[in-house]
């Protein structure tokens, strides 16, 4: 029986600029987001009855119509009156509600995934348009790569990729929502703007310290303002010597950028002294 495998990366984000606050509830973003080779791994395969089923390693996450994967599923097979059933199993790697994407990651590799097993002929801008119905962020995890996002997430240009660098991400143990972050964000209160031109300008000349110098993400004050250990986090990998250092998302994941692989394992040996998730990727350019 055809068994379909499909990965999904997590997104850090490079920028993370809010411009106001929308009718709809939403805010309008201008971020630059690109993929890390820290992954989920989806397999799909077809189940004799009619019926969505998923399983996953991780004890810790819904199953249900809850799980994004599922919703998925669900949204194509309601679409495109898809009468079959499917049987998917996740492989749950990147931490949960950590503002690294695993959650879109997993429903837009979904959506990838049953366009193949169950030959919808879906183009990736179809599946995107499909994915801003699931959340703000699954479309760009259905187009991948880097780009900038603006709207609330869903309307993407993509660009070519930043310069290769080692990532460290770092977790505290605590749950960040990403709808309460928003909710405590005032949007014209911003203190300081990042700046998307220039972080543009230093992507397309492949400048590692500008790229790094140009970091930014407005939600920072909120979540680093409301948990005090993401704060620590960030200066701890400051002072560990990381070349640029930001929280990704809403929170509470904390990235930092290094180029030289000698100074990686100073940073992580460091962080793990208080902080037990901490990753070591590279960016998926
Ligand atoms: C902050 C970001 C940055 O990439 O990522 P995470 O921290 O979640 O990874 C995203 O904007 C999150 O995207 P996503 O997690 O898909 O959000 P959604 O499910 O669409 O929305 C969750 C809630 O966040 C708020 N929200 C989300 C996006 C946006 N542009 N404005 C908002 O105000 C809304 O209150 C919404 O109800
Ligand atoms: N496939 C999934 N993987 C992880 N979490 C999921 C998934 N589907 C739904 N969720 C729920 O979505 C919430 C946010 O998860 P996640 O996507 O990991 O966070 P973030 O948006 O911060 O990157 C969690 O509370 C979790 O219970």
């Amino acid at each position: 029986m055809t068994k379909i495998f499909e990965k999904a990366p997590a997104k850090i984000n490079l920028l993370l600029d809010v411009l106001r606050k929308r009718d709809d509830g939403f805010h309008e973003v201008e971020m630059i987001m690109t993929m890390v080779d820290l992954a989920d791994r989806l397999e799909m395969e077809e189940l004799p009855r009619d019926q969505i089923v998923l399983t996953s390693q991780a004890g810790f996450i819904p199953l249900d119509e809850k799980n994004l994967a599922f919703q998925a599923a669900r949204l194509l097979k309601e679409r495109y009156d898809v009468r079959r059933g499917v049987y998917i199993h996740l492989v749950k790697r990147i931490p949960v509600a950590a503002g690294l994407a695993g959650g879109s990651s997993d429903a837009a590799a979904t959506l990838k995934g049953l366009n193949k097993l169950w030959g919808l002929g879906l183009s990736v801008s179809e599946l995107e348009l499909l994915g801003a119905e699931l959340g703000s962020d699954v479309p760009f995890c259905v187009r991948g790569g880097t780009a900038i996002a603006r709207g609330r997430g869903e309307k993407l240009e993509s660009i070519s990729p930043p310069p290769q660098c080692w990532v460290i991400l770092a977790k505290p143990p605590i749950n960040v929502s990403t709808a309460d972050v928003y909710g405590k964000l005032r949007a014209s209160q911003i203190a300081k703007h990042p700046s998307v031109p220039r972080m543009l300008d230093a992507i397309a000349r492949q400048s590692f310290p500008d790229m790094c110098g140009e970091l930014g993400n407005v939600l920072e004050d909120v979540t680093l303002d409301r948990y005090p250990e993401v704060r620590q986090i960030k200066e701890c990998m400051i002072k560990l010597g990381a070349d640029g250092v930001l929280m990704s998302g809403s929170g509470p994941t904390v990235f930092g950028l290094v180029s030289k692989e000698a100074k990686v394992a100073r940073v992580y040996n460091g962080l793990r002294g208080f902080c037990k998730e901490v990753y070591v990727v590279r960016l998926l350019t």
